[in-house]
């Protein structure tokens, strides 16, 4: 008899032991009563002695009832039967670490069904994770912004027009701007001012337009605009406000003003069915081509005026 236990007090010191070296969370509670049955030396370090509490109140911070994210629902049937490991990730609230809980409803010592939740600290794994995250969307955005002026690049601006016109039946216009005799003012201030003045131009830009509207340096000083559900007569009073503004606001720099004025283009269409993205980027390409040549003539003109794509087929006809 003494044997026997002898045997079992060395068999539970030994799962004692084992359970109190682990680097690990465990704790049993009642799955009704949420009363905590037992909690290893992981827990007690970290959270307290478990006496008397509920798991609730001790394991979480600012908890006086059931935790919304209780998962004892999941761990019995509606039989009342224990159903299976419930393997998930949770950020603690009192210590605000990571862990990954596996949780399952076993036979208590008296016979009822308790939960038994054991948790490994993830928090590593998960700060990487999120780094990744957070490097993945960095990379997005750079790959799709121009470094200068922060506008979409023309890759990006090219994409976003792309969706925009898969919408039929809407007004879509395009308006395309070219700083006037740009290199002038590269060649009087020197680059660095010029880069200045096309940061200054885009800020000027962004500000007339609505959230909607899309922005973007196609390159050099070349600027384009989609405007979804804008009609060509809103489009070209539109970019008369934005040539004026130009006009009205320089860039005031080191005590030099630096005078910009800019060459407008418009077209614009209402999108018909599209079946496909070819049809798409077709009609994407033809809008841009148009607002092109409209711009062109714009400079041709005299620049620092605005010229839509019908003025443009007018001056075709006019010219034939
Ligand atoms: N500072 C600066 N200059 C740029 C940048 N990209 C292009 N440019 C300059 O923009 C100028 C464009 O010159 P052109 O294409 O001859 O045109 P323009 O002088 O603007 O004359 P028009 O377009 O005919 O009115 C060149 O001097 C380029 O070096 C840039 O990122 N920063």
């Amino acid at each position: 008899m003494t044997m026997i236990k002898n045997v079992h007090n060395q068999a539970f010191e030994a799962i004692h032991t084992i359970l109190n070296s682990l680097d690990a969370l465990v704790y049993v509670s009642d799955l009704h009563t949420y009363e905590l049955l037992y909690l290893n030396d992981y827990g007690t370090t970290i959270w307290g002695e478990p006496t008397g509490k509920k798991c609730y109140q001790l394991l979480q911070a600012g908890q006086n009832s059931p935790c919304s994210f209780c998962t004892n629902h999941k761990l019995i049937n509606h039989a009342g039967n224990s159903t299976t490991v419930h393997v998930w990730e949770f950020k603690n609230t009192y210590n605000n670490r990571w862990y990954q809980c596996r949780d399952q409803a076993i036979r208590w010592t008296d016979g009822r069904l308790v939960r038994i939740e054991i948790a490994t600290d993830i928090t590593d794994r998960k700060q990487m994770e999120e780094a990744l995250i957070e490097a993945k969307s960095t990379a997005e955005r750079l790959a799709n912004t121009d470094e200068l002026t922060k506008l979409y690049n023309r890759r990006a601006f090219f994409n976003l027009g792309l969706s925009i016109a898969q919408q039929s039946g809407q007004a879509l216009a395009f308006i395309m701007f070219d700083i006037d005799r740009f290199k002038h003012v590269n060649d009087r201030w020197g680059h660095t001012t010029g880069d200045a003045a096309l940061i200054h131009i885009a800020k000027l830009t962004q500000a007339i337009l609505k959230p909607v509207d899309i922005l973007g340096r196609l390159g050099g000083e070349e600027f384009g605009i989609l405007l979804p559900d804008l009609h060509h007569e809103q489009a070209c009073q539109l970019a008369e406000s934005i040539r004026c503004r130009f006009e009205e606001q320089p860039l005031a720099l080191n005590g030099q003003i630096i005078k910009c004025t800019a060459s407008f283009g418009i077209a614009s269409i209402t999108i018909p069915v599209i079946h496909s993205e070819k049809e798409a980027q077709n009609l994407l390409e033809t809008l841009f081509n148009s607002a092109d040549q409209a711009m062109m003539q714009a400079k041709r003109n005299g620049r620092n005026q605005v010229c839509s794509a019908t003025e443009l087929a007018n001056f075709a006809q006019n010219n034939h």
